[in-house]
């Protein structure tokens, strides 16, 4: 496809609760977008091209492609950088190394701060969500009442003072509303860089707009609805970056025909390739593929539904919490479940990376096939009465204990909350929410209820292949893509 584009852009304007720990830590082909922002510093305008290759998913330490280094190296110079791309092409993966750069090299630990718009990946990130790292309660009062919230609130306050770094992970689900409202606080909280955009705040953004958009309660069409189209977007990034090398697929015709339905085209041709995972009562799912369903009413009835009818005795987990609230009560958002239950023989699917090389990452599925005793661990004391540890044999043949692991909410450096619970979860069922950021080897979805944009394509690239894929409920008029989400990605928009 073709390339595209880069805008010059102006510049327009210019605590620590360290409360507890001692909690044991378990070891735990395309086009693209380049924006080059060449602000006030004179930076010389550089476009850069990549070439445009889908390739196997790497399961072994994967080696950075060049965009990916471009952005670090950026980020290392202390640059702001929004990264984009399509579903699976590592955005996740690079912010998390973005992470460790800008703690390890770049700022001091405590002032580099991780976030994102939806607890789940707030979860992933090991940050907190954005709303409750600036203070602004639901966001939806106007800039001045935000602000006076936060300069009441000494946590929140001192946050936004102390912040040099602000990593903000799926930004679809942000509204230019709220993002312009954010850098007004930016400024307004940090006196001393009056003038700059942010207040000078370096700021890591990630997400895709075609996939799922924020909710806008009580909208109407004045209101700016994604993030792209605040008021000091442009600003706000020396570099706008589209990442294009499809991991999470191999097969080229795949995913030509995932990025077509993100774009929302409806090419009757290349949609017969879905025709074999169309469900019309001549293909049969076996029993044991995971089921995506939006609604969780949904994914709880199936889940427990299985469960009972395995007839065997359920072994619970309760998760163990420590820290202070708002950040305790975030872990629940998270993908770790309040009580876990399973038995043998039930389908269970991993939400931590555990061995990457052995193909045993976030999305991995398999069963129950015993439990061993440990009373040696106090943390899995705490979790199941019966100490016990899961044996799991996952779908491709490898077997593994499952140990303890944890989820942190993390507030600069500091550990806020942290949730220890066995990193599994029932897996005849999950819910398009939870399984962001996932990479699953077969899944079944009923799009029969998909509404609005982006969600076809959501839950269509979780999977590695058409082979793993079960669909039914599928018209082609389901797939939508946003026009304004579209223009924006031709460069357009704003320019
Ligand atoms: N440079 C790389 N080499 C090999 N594999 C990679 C590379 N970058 C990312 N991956 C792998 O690609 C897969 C998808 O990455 P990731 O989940 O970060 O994508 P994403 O863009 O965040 O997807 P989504 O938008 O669907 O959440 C992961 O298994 C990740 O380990």
């Amino acid at each position: 496809m073709m390339m595209r584009f880069l805008r010059l852009v102006l510049p327009s304007r210019l605590l620590s609760l360290n409360r507890f720990l001692g909690f044991h830590r378990f070891s735990t082909s395309h086009s693209h977008i380049i924006k080059k922002n060449n602000n006030n510093k004179n930076r010389s305008f550089s476009p850069r091209y990549f070439s445009t290759h889908s390739s196997l998913e790497q399961l072994k330490t994967p080696k950075l492609t060049e965009q990916q280094q471009l952005v670090l190296k950026d980020v290392s110079k202390g640059k702001s950088v929004f990264i984009t791309g399509s579903g699976g092409t590592g955005k996740t993966f690079l912010l998390k190394q973005v992470v460790n750069l800008l703690k390890q090299q770049v700022h001091k630990p405590d002032e580099v701060f991780v976030t994102a718009s939806t607890g789940v990946a707030a979860c992933a990130l090991n940050g907190q969500t954005l709303h409750s790292f600036a203070g602004i309660g639901l966001g939806e009062d106007d800039e001045e009442e935000l602000l006076s919230r936060v300069c009441k609130n000494k946590l929140a306050f001192q946050r936004w003072k102390k912040v040099k770094a602000l990593v903000i992970d799926e930004i679809s689900m942000i509204s230019g509303e709220l993002f312009d409202k954010l850098e007004y606080i930016a400024e307004m909280c940090r006196p001393k860089k009056r003038g700059k955009t942010w207040g000078g705040i370096q700021l890591i953004v990630s997400g895709d707009f075609f996939q799922l958009p924020p909710i806008i309660r009580n909208g109407n069409d004045d209101i700016k609805e994604f993030a792209f189209e605040a008021g000091c977007w442009n600003d706000s990034f020396d570099l706008q970056l589209e990442l294009t090398r499809v991991f999470r697929q191999s097969d080229s015709q795949f995913i030509e025909l995932l990025q077509g339905i993100r774009k929302g085209h409806r090419d009757a041709n290349k949609l017969k390739l879905l025709d074999k995972c169309c469900l019309n009562g001549l293909v049969n799912v076996p029993s044991d593929v995971p089921r995506l369903f939006p609604r969780n009413d949904d994914v709880k009835r199936l889940n427990n539904e299985r469960l009972k009818n395995l007839g065997k005795e359920i072994v619970s987990y309760k998760a163990v919490d420590k820290g202070v609230n708002p950040w305790r009560n975030q872990l629940q958002q998270g993908i770790a479940p309040d009580v876990l239950e399973i038995c043998l023989g039930a389908r269970v699917m991993l939400i931590k990376n555990k061995d990457v090389e052995a193909g045993l990452v976030n999305g991995a599925v398999g069963t129950v096939i015993g439990f061993d005793r440990d009373y040696a661990s106090k943390v899995l004391r705490k979790m199941c009465a019966e100490c016990l540890r899961p044996k799991v044999r996952f779908d491709s043949g490898v077997e593994m204990v499952i140990e303890p692991d944890t989820w942190e909410v993390m507030e600069g450096n500091e550990v806020q909350a942290q949730r220890g619970q066995i990193p599994l979860i029932l897996a005849w069922a999950v819910s398009i929410h939870k399984c962001q950021g996932m990479t699953l080897d077969r899944m079944q979805t009923d799009l029969s209820r998909a509404f609005g944009c982006g969600m076809v394509y959501v839950a269509l690239s979780r999977v590695r292949s058409l082979d793993g894929l079960y669909i039914s409920g599928f018209s082609s008029s389901k797939i939508k893509a946003h026009p304004k989400v579209l223009q924006f990605y031709e460069g357009q928009v704003g320019s």
